[in-house]
């Protein structure tokens, strides 16, 4: 589906009755809690949607998803009135701990081609006759469940499990009856008025849940405040810092990255914040020259993002934004890690998928260890453990 907005209430397949119930956008946590309501209308562009709520057409609030690597039409946006993002009562029966899902098929095709991948951009990363300085390496687990799965209760449980991050739940547009879910750690941008923030993440370890909680942060601090992550933060900061400079009159942020704890990982996190030229900036502009971000494309973009959608397999919504945009012009937008695909035309497959910020002092087993580490945060969600399958040698 490219271009134009269609009305959600037009479509018409043989579950619609089911799929109306079902919410195409939610968000929440510590700082945002976004539903709509009322009839929706679709864009698949986000500054259509932007200009659509500016004009005040049909709803206060667009709320939506912007994919990995975006092109016109590739968005899945939603323009309705503002409701909560809290799961409903009806979603909450499936709560943290246990099963999600009692038996299920598991398929990690996708490891030994994230392996190869490593394998092949870490000699580039330290070549002086490259221009490669980071790039980020993802893969993909899919499982296969044998019982139906619904996706506004499987948000319900994240939100459970996770109540410290962002969860959300987006159905996508070009393929009806598929959702990506997660729970976000990372705010990619916040506009409110003349004000932008965010708190870019780059640099990360597993958490130790067998050492005391104060042993494992200065364990962290200790291993994260080293050059090898501090360069791959640094890349990010840099990054986002040059790419706002000409949208802000001031940019503030603290000299050396903080250390945050989020479900089962330690990250580096820089709070950054603008006092911008023109509070009715288009929230549109700002997401195209600030994403894809080395959070989770590379340096130089242009590289890393060529080497990525050749030699991965589509990320679609993984590594995109999720969030909302209001007739105002303020706006929230979280990265969409930490996440899954939900396929109901695929009897139901949930395909994870994590990534991690390969530089040049970067290792394949701990960038594997990285990822798995990541990846388990949905595992923890869906209840499932994979069975061992390639696995990089150390
Ligand atoms: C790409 C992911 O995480 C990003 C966000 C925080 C830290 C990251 C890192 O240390 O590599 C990644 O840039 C992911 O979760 O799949």
């Amino acid at each position: 589906m490219k271009g134009g907005p269609t009305q959600a209430g037009s479509r018409s397949t043989p579950d619609r009755h089911l799929r109306e119930e079902r919410p195409s956008f939610l968000l929440h946590g510590p700082s945002s809690s976004v539903g709509l309501t009322g009839t929706l209308t679709r864009f698949t562009d986000l500054s259509e949607a932007e200009d659509a709520v500016r004009k005040g057409a049909h709803g206060n609030l667009v709320a939506g998803a912007v994919p990995f690597d975006h092109g016109p039409g590739t968005s899945s946006f939603f323009l309705g009135r503002r409701g909560t993002g809290r799961p409903a009562r009806s979603a909450r029966g499936a709560r943290s701990g246990g099963h999600f899902l009692p038996d299920v098929g598991f398929n990690d095709a996708e490891t030994a081609n994230y392996i190869r991948l490593v394998e092949r951009v870490l000699p580039m990363l330290r070549s002086p006759e490259s221009a490669l300085e980071k790039i980020v390496v993802a893969r993909a687990e899919r499982y296969f469940p044998t019982e139906s799965v619904d996706p506004t209760q499987l948000y319900g449980r994240i939100v459970d499990m996770f109540p410290g991050v962002h969860s959300y739940l987006v159905e996508h547009l070009e393929k009806p009856g598929v959702y990506t879910l997660g729970a976000s750690p990372e705010l990619f941008m916040r506009k409110t008025g003349d004000v932008v923030t965010m708190t870019p993440l780059a640099g990360t370890i597993p958490r130790n849940p067998l050492l005391p909680a104060v042993e494992d942060e200065e364990r962290a601090r200790a291993e994260l405040f080293t050059a090898k992550y501090l360069a791959e933060h640094r890349h990010l900061v840099d990054f986002m810092l040059k790419g706002l400079a000409p949208f802000c009159t001031g940019l503030d942020r603290p000299d050396e990255p903080e250390l945050l704890g989020v479900p089962g990982v330690w990250h580096l996190g820089t709070p950054i914040r603008g006092r911008l030229v023109d509070s009715g900036v288009r929230v549109a502009d700002l997401v195209s020259a600030l994403h894809p971000s080395p959070a989770v494309c590379g340096v130089p973009q242009a590289e890393s993002l060529h080497l990525i959608t050749k030699n991965e397999s589509t990320r679609g919504y993984y590594g995109g934004l999720v969030g909302w945009a209001d007739a105002y012009g303020d706006c929230a937008f979280y990265m969409a890690l930490r996440g899954l695909d939900f396929d109901s035309r695929e009897h139901g497959s949930l395909s994870l998928r994590a990534g991690g910020g390969v530089v040049a002092g970067s290792r394949l087993d701990i960038e594997f260890a990285e990822t798995t580490a990541k990846l388990t945060t949905m595992r923890l969600a869906l209840g499932v453990e994979p069975s061992p399958g390639v696995r990089p040698r150390a």
